[in-house]
């Protein structure tokens, strides 16, 4: 079954076209990484496919429906790059997650006993229900970042879409963050997630999408570690072009990959 379909697309803001003539598939049970330098478009691909960019040509389906016409938004987990869970709010981590179920139960509706085993089901998957009474501005920021996927996850969705969900994670929150998404992959959830390292979730991804000016340079089974890149404290911010073009290099199409 197609979940994401995206033929010749070209989105950008304020006029500025970012991506040209992207094309990509998704299908149930995929677990694709999008990859590429800073500021090639990979969060504006994915915030397109999800409505928040608009398209200026091309067209996009979800779950085999045009997305203007979408309306199952509950079928997708979103969680965007560094939003601070906490953000000046005093929720405790149960509430955060428990919003993660709106979009199943309705607003105005008490939750059930469906919603609260749900919320305690992610946060178990994501190493962190003895944390439920807390307050999120007390837990560090990888934990903070495994709460908004516990959010993701609580919704029950087909299809998850991750923005650098590691960015800043301590290694303990990766780990238990790669267990989850691994729990969700096996039970035949659909992921999209946008990465600057492989890192712990290389055994899950089934393919890399390299975006590199806007298009997608190429598409295949995802690139073996290479160089420095492969050091685990190589950051991947790659201010000088000459860097950049390196970034680009270590993706270089492997046998079987499909080249654009
Ligand atoms: N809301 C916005 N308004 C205007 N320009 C934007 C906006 N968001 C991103 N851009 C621009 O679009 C381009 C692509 O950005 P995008 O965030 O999609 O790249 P990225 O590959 O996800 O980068 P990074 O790895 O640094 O997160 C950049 O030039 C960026 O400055």
């Amino acid at each position: 079954m197609s979940i994401v379909e995206v033929r010749h697309l070209a989105a950008g803001y304020d006029g500025r076209e970012i991506l040209r003539d992207v094309s990509l598939s998704v299908t149930a049970g995929d677990v694709v990484a999008i990859l590429g330098a800073n500021g090639s478009g990979k969060s504006t691909l994915i915030r397109t496919i999800l409505g928040l960019v608009p398209t200026s040509h091309g067209e996009i389906q979800l779950f085999g429906t045009p997305q203007k016409r979408f309306r199952e938004w509950e079928r997708i987990g979103y969680v965007p790059q560094r939003l601070g869970a906490g953000s000046g709010v005093p929720a405790t981590v149960g509430e955060v997650v428990a919003s993660g179920r709106l979009a199943r139960r309705g607003v105005l509706s008490f939750p059930r006993a469906a919603d609260k085993a749900a919320v305690r089901d992610a946060l178990t998957a994501v190493g962190l229900l003895d944390r439920i009474g807390d307050p999120v501005a007390t837990l560090s920021g990888g934990q903070q970042q495994r709460t908004l996927i516990a959010r993701a996850l609580a919704g029950r969705p087909d299809l998850l879409v991750l923005d650098e969900p590691n960015a800043g994670v301590d290694a303990a929150s990766q780990e238990a963050f790669a267990a989850a998404l691994t729990r969700f992959a096996e039970s035949g959830g659909t992921i999209m997630l946008v990465l600057h390292e492989l890192g712990p979730l290389r055994p899950l991804i089934g393919r890399a999408v390299v975006v590199h000016d806007g298009r997608i340079a190429h598409e295949g089974a995802p690139p073996e570690p290479a160089g420095h890149h492969a050091d685990p404290d190589h950051d991947h911010v790659h201010p000088h072009a000459d860097e950049v073009k390196a970034g680009i290099c270590e993706w270089a199409p492997a046998e079987g990959t499909k080249a654009y």
